[in-house]
């Protein structure tokens, strides 16, 4: 290998490290600096070192990296912790992680003490929680400056402000590159880039020389259609024309162990080509890609705070998105950039950098850290960010964390705000699960969060593909017309009464992938016990794959062996006599990854998925929920004070019951995001502060009556800013449950709630469509006479606002 730039820096690194506390280090893309710094710091005797990343395929992939230049075991001295997978030990000496983990960790330990060294890598991506953490480390350094040492890195951060930031802190910039890049520009804009991406792609793989493509796109969907396209195409080549092609979807739904799949090599005489969001920009290094399509837009999730919506926007990427593209190619060897924008448009309208994500995002749960961080003298709306985040933004969090109790009308964490923190979900599904215990519905109110937060989430379809399988599910249970937090309960109360029974989600119309998902475990499994078998195995790399590929082709050959083989790998690993007899996995969400050879067998395991289909994303969806569920399950009998009455699940009760009590604490969690139906139709209006006129969304499961009417209160998970903003993820409430919420409403001030005192001016906290005063909650004790009331006072409220 090379010698990369950064390692001829060594001395110069180390001596500016060992004299400053904060040193921000620049160095071009691809120069070292993620797999370098940390093991030359481990060399000079720093005893444990963070990385963080902002995204968890990068954490991973460069932990495997290093472990591998390091010649050790991944989850021994170099290791990885990302949200819900920990893969590190006792031993661990560099510890890749996401930002997000990292802010966990300073829960429990705000001094961060397990480390010597924090490096706060990529940090141009302005992610909010890397944001967040150069707040703490400001803070950190000056209590730990004798034993904490912190390095902000990126390949075109602007160094000079976050040196100011940091109090001047020295910047150094490592110059060189390890392969130079070729930028190729579009002469203009592309009326269709889908479809011009696909162009470029072909003309590479049939004219120019072997390397793997990349091809960023802006998301799921059009990844989708892109890689349908390119098989199409590369099937119609004529034999023999140019070398084979294997195509790799890649984006952030997919799960983990297909994420990896990218990093396995191809088969002899075969290009890979791979189609990913901006999750493959930064960090990365998938060996052999040398050509790099850039469409120059990219989807982004756009937070307004006054309306409280999302939007996903597909906007123009900034030119420092732009660079961190090409620097994907000339990492192995040298490389090109296809821009599918002209030159001018990049210098003239690129923006310079991306605009960070605390401008752009909710802050209830970052908020929430920094309360419960319990740091003095901490006014959250003067917190010292690199950037701040619009005074709007957080107020809009301190008042959802005041309405959902995390904190008191003097902005002081309470002890529900502080077990809230943590755990890894959003503030409305952590304070659900805390009024779920009160109410006795702890076990449902679980799987409701596991199935929320599970990204590949099985209802409602976000990408054509997910709609196309939308009918299948009609089969599947419908919420009671509840609502699709309810919906999903049932779904998987339903999977569970079948015993996890892969083949009952096949039956809703998810066969291939749930098929082929177990039989790459049960392989992985077999290949495992082959290799306890036959030791030799694991100690030579050569022979390992040799085997594997040997194995892969009889595996094929033998047809009949492969249906037995899959036949019993539909059923759950503890319920499988073969598997029994095998180690248990190491890794909590993948299948084991037991033994060095790891990558030899993902490679066998892609060639295998290759040969049999589409992907099992679905079945993620429920085995991940699951898998999910039991960490967190796991996570709050840890923080309860006295043992948490948790089931695996309640067969059969539910199905009688108007799930009353999980309701009323979804009403409780989701305090910020209440909706009142308008009086003759079936729009509704947000509650709270600045009333949005809404939709439910039309997948949801929510039942109208039989007057046409739906329920008159819902909460909702999301609004989504579409031509027409919906609800999506929706359920409905009743009108008592809402009243002491809006009581809530009119009490607060939000100057307190930052922890700033009364220095401020009063605060209006003006609720448009409902009366001011204080509603008595007993007044709500007869549902009917109460909504006549309520009505007649928001006619009246509303006659007057006229
Ligand atoms: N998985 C890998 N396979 C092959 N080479 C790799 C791999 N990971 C890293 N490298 C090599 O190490 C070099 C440095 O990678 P590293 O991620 O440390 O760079 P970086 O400076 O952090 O880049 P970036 O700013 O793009 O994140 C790469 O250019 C490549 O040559």
């Amino acid at each position: 290998m090379a010698t990369l730039p950064i390692v001829q820096y060594e001395e110069k690194i180390i001596e500016t490290v060992e004299n400053n506390s904060i040193v921000v280090i620049i160095g071009e893309t691809g120069s070292g600096k993620s797999t370098q710094l940390s093991q030359m710091l481990h060399r000079r005797g720093y005893s444990k070192i963070a990385v963080t990343q902002p995204r968890r395929v990068a954490a991973v992939s460069v932990a495997r990296r290093v472990a591998q230049e390091l010649g050790v075991q991944l989850g021994e001295e170099v290791g990885y912790a990302i949200r819900f997978e920990d893969r590190t030990s006792r031993n661990t000496r560099i510890k890749y992680l996401t930002d997000g983990v990292l802010l966990r960790e300073s829960l429990a330990d705000p001094e961060l003490n397990d480390y010597s060294v924090i490096i706060l890598d990529e940090a141009h991506e302005r992610s909010l929680n890397t944001d967040i953490l150069m707040g703490l480390m400001k803070r950190l350094v000056k209590l730990r400056s004798s034993n904490l040492k912190v390095l902000i890195t990126s390949a075109t951060l602007d160094g000079d402000k976050v040196s100011k930031f940091f109090r001047d802190c020295p910047v150094l910039n490592i110059p060189g590159k390890l392969f130079p890049v070729e930028v190729l520009y579009s002469k203009e804009r592309p009326v269709n880039y889908l479809d011009t991406a696909l162009k470029t792609a072909l003309d590479i793989h049939v004219r120019q020389p072997e390397g793997d493509i990349l091809i960023f796109m802006t998301g799921q969907d059009d990844i989708e259609k892109l890689v349908s396209k390119l098989e199409d195409e590369v099937r119609s080549l004529d034999e023999g024309s140019c070398m084979d092609a294997i195509i790799f979807p890649l984006h952030g739904s997919l799960p983990p162990e297909l994420q990896v799949r990218v990093f396995n090599p191809p088969p002899p005489n075969c290009r890979r080509i791979i189609v990913a969001t901006n999750i493959a920009e930064t960090s990365l290094t998938v060996d052999g890609v040398v050509y790099v399509i850039d469409s120059g837009y990219v989807k982004q999730r756009q937070y307004n705070p006054s309306s409280r919506m999302y939007s996903l926007e597909v906007v123009q990427i900034s030119k420092v998105q732009a660079n961190q593209r090409a620097g994907r190619a000339g990492r192995t060897r040298p490389g090109k950039c296809y821009r599918l924008y002209p030159s001018q448009l990049y210098h003239d309208e690129f923006l310079d950098v991306t605009v960070p994500e605390i401008q752009r995002s909710s802050l209830a749960g970052s908020v929430l850290y920094l309360k419960s961080l319990d740091l003095p003298d901490i006014d959250i709306l003067k917190f010292d960010f690199l950037d701040s985040p619009s005074s709007e933004s957080l107020q809009d969090a301190l008042k959802q964390l005041y309405l959902i109790d995390a904190i008191d009308e003097n902005g002081a964490i309470t002890s529900i705000g502080r077990k809230m923190a943590e755990l890894p979900l959003e503030p409305s599904l952590s304070r659900t699960l805390m009024e779920a215990n009160n109410y006795g519905c702890i076990t449902e109110a679980l799987t409701v969060a596991a199935m929320l937060s599970t990204e590949t989430a099985l209802l409602p379809g976000q990408s054509k593909t997910e709609k196309k399988r939308k009918r299948p599910l009609s089969n599947l249970p419908d919420g009671f017309g509840l609502g699709d937090h309810i919906q999903l309960l049932q779904i998987y109360e339903r999977w569970y009464q079948t015993d996890y029974d892969i083949g009952w989600c096949k039956d809703h119309g998810l066969q291939v992938g749930i098929i082929m998902y177990s039989g790459i475990s049960m392989i992985k499994w077999l290949v495992s016990a082959s290799c306890i078998f036959f030791p030799k195995l694991r100690h030579s790399g050569h022979t390992a794959t040799y085997y594997l590929q040997l194995t892969t082709y009889c595996s094929v050959g033998a047809g009949g062996l492969f249906v037995i083989l899959l036949q019993i790998s539909t059923q759950e690993p503890k319920n499988n006599p073969v598997l029994n007899f095998l180690p248990p996995s190491k890794s909590k969400v993948l299948p084991p990854a037991t033994y060095p050879y790891d990558d030899h067998l993902n490679h066998y395991c892609s060639h295998l998925a290759l040969l049999l289909g589409p992907e099992p994303s679905g079945v993620r969806g429920m085995t991940f929920a699951r898998d999910v569920r039991k960490q967190l399950s796991q996570i709050l009998q840890k923080i309860a004070k006295e043992p948490l009455d948790i089931k695996e699940n309640r067969k059969g009760e539910e199905f009688r019951r108007d799930y009353r009590n999980l309701r009323k604490a979804l009403c409780v969690g989701y305090a910020n995001q209440l909706a009142e139906r308008k009086m003759h139709h079936n729009g509704y209006r947000t509650l709270g502060f600045r009333g949005q006129i809404v939709q439910v969304h039309p997948s949801s499961s929510l039942s109208s009556d039989e007057l046409g009417k739906f329920p008159d209160y819902v909460v909702y998970h999301e609004l989504i800013a579409t031509p027409r903003p919906f609800m999506r993820n929706v359920c409905s409430v009743e009108m008592k449950w809402v009243i002491p919420i809006i009581n809530k409403l009119n009490t607060l001030n939000v100057y307190k709630l930052s922890g700033g005192g009364m220095d401020h001016v009063e605060e209006e906290s003006g609720i448009p469509d409902l009366p001011k005063k204080n509603v008595e909650v007993s007044a709500a004790a007869d549902d009917n006479e109460s909504r006549i009331q309520a009505a007649r006072e928001r006619f009246l409220a509303r006659k007057a606002n006229k």
